[in-house]
């Protein structure tokens, strides 16, 4: 694997006030290993954000820290306890969405967080129900939406829906519902999977707005998503995955750091120049087919040590390189690596190791057109962009 690892060591020594405390995780699902070794550790009042590809291993990771399942090798702690022995403990300390929260479709808005108030109190008595007869009679004694209840949905944005029955919420209003539920109680820690997918840019700022407010007040948030710049806005640090390991680990600039800078481009769709096109301190082109617009981006990632001064040299030799054959540069830019960039480089240079696919380094396209990056030196010819699953 040649990603820069930005990793704490497998079972760094915890902080005394690390809420979150994982080390060597292993998970297994029969012979497959979803989760191959995960350490890290979240300190109170932060919130932690995992990112990965698809089937990284994040919902089981953060499964395994609910205390849904037992972990198959390693060690976990949330609060100091551990998440499937002391489950009973733990609970009422802690607030859960869901990737799919499991509704009672009958039940109204209100109702439903009535009854997941009630039920949170009484666990947290150690009395839980259990069936369904026992949350109806948790429903009898919650029926009314008092003033917290109330609260809980104006936060969430549902404060209209109140009365409206759970099945004829959208989408993007039940995760809204999900959420009024998991931080109803004002837990310690909030365990979030992929919170705000299927809402509109609206309920999500919302959404980051009721996060920040509750990691504001000392509570602890570990997080999935897939969107990127929900990581940027709300993590003091972030983990991204790949295929049941983390490749790189820190706060975002120290993630972003090993990204470099990106020096790109325009050429006509089909251009002789592509052909000769100059290796830049060393670095081959990759060349990015943009479908509708007729246009081939081209890009190269100057990273290491002096990448600034590196980038302005190899700018002045592409500009030397177009004048001598009277080509235009289209949309010349030259920027910083972004949290994106650290993604695709995870993603791609674990494919080109020899994971996932086996095939060379695939980098997925953005858009209509796809990236195909190689590890030659000349320039990579374009083509269709590829997944890496
Ligand atoms: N119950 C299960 N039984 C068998 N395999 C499972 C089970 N749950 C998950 N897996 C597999 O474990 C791997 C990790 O899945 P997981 O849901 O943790 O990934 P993820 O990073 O959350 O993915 P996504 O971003 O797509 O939600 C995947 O290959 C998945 O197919």
């Amino acid at each position: 694997m040649r990603t820069p690892q930005v990793t704490d060591p497998p079972g760094a020594a915890a902080g005394l006030d690390d809420v979150i405390e994982v080390g060597g995780l292993r998970q297994a699902y029969g012979d497959f290993e979803a989760v191959r070794g995960v350490s890290f550790t979240v300190p109170r009042g932060e919130l932690f954000a995992l990112l990965g590809t698809n089937g990284a291993g994040k919902t089981t990771t953060v499964e395994v820290l609910e205390g849904f399942r037992a972990p198959t090798g390693g060690s976990v702690r949330v609060l100091g306890l551990d998440p499937v022995g002391q489950r009973g403990k733990l609970r009422p300390r802690v607030g859960i969405m869901l990737q799919e929260g499991g509704f009672l479709g009958d039940l109204t808005v209100a109702e439903t967080i009535g009854l997941w108030e009630g039920l949170s109190r009484d666990v947290s008595r150690a009395q839980a129900p259990s069936g369904t007869s026992g949350a109806f009679a948790l429903l009898g004694r919650h029926r009314g939406t008092d003033a917290r209840t109330m609260a809980a949905l104006e936060a969430a944005g549902l404060g209209r829906k109140a009365r409206t029955r759970v099945r004829q919420l959208s989408g993007g209003q039940r995760r809204r519902l999900d959420l009024a539920l998991a931080v109803i109680s004002r837990p310690e820690v909030l365990f979030l999977d992929e919170p705000t997918t299927g809402m509109d840019p609206e309920a999500r700022r919302a959404t980051w707005k009721v996060i920040e407010d509750l990691r504001a007040g000392g509570t602890t948030v570990l997080l999935t998503t897939h969107y990127l710049e929900e990581a940027e806005r709300l993590a003091n640090r972030l983990a991204i995955m790949h295929e049941g390991r983390i490749h790189l680990q820190g706060t975002v600039e120290e993630v972003v750091a090993g990204s470099g800078d990106r020096i790109s481009f325009r050429l006509p769709g089909i251009s002789w120049a592509f052909g000769e096109l100059p290796s830049l301190d060393g670095v081959a082109p990759v060349l990015t087919y943009g479908g509708g617009t007729g246009a081939t981006e081209v890009a190269y990632t100057l990273t290491g040590a002096g990448a600034e001064a590196r980038a302005h040299a190899a700018v002045r030799r592409l500009l030397a390189w177009a004048d001598a054959r009277d080509e235009t540069l289209e949309r010349l830019t030259v920027r910083r690596g972004t949290l994106e960039d650290a993604f695709m480089r995870v993603a791609g240079e674990a494919l080109a190791a020899g994971e996932g696919t086996g095939a060379g380094g695939v980098v997925q396209g953005t858009g209509a057109g796809g990236a195909v990056q190689g590890a030659g030196d000349g320039p990579v010819a374009a083509g269709p962009a590829r997944r890496g699953e």
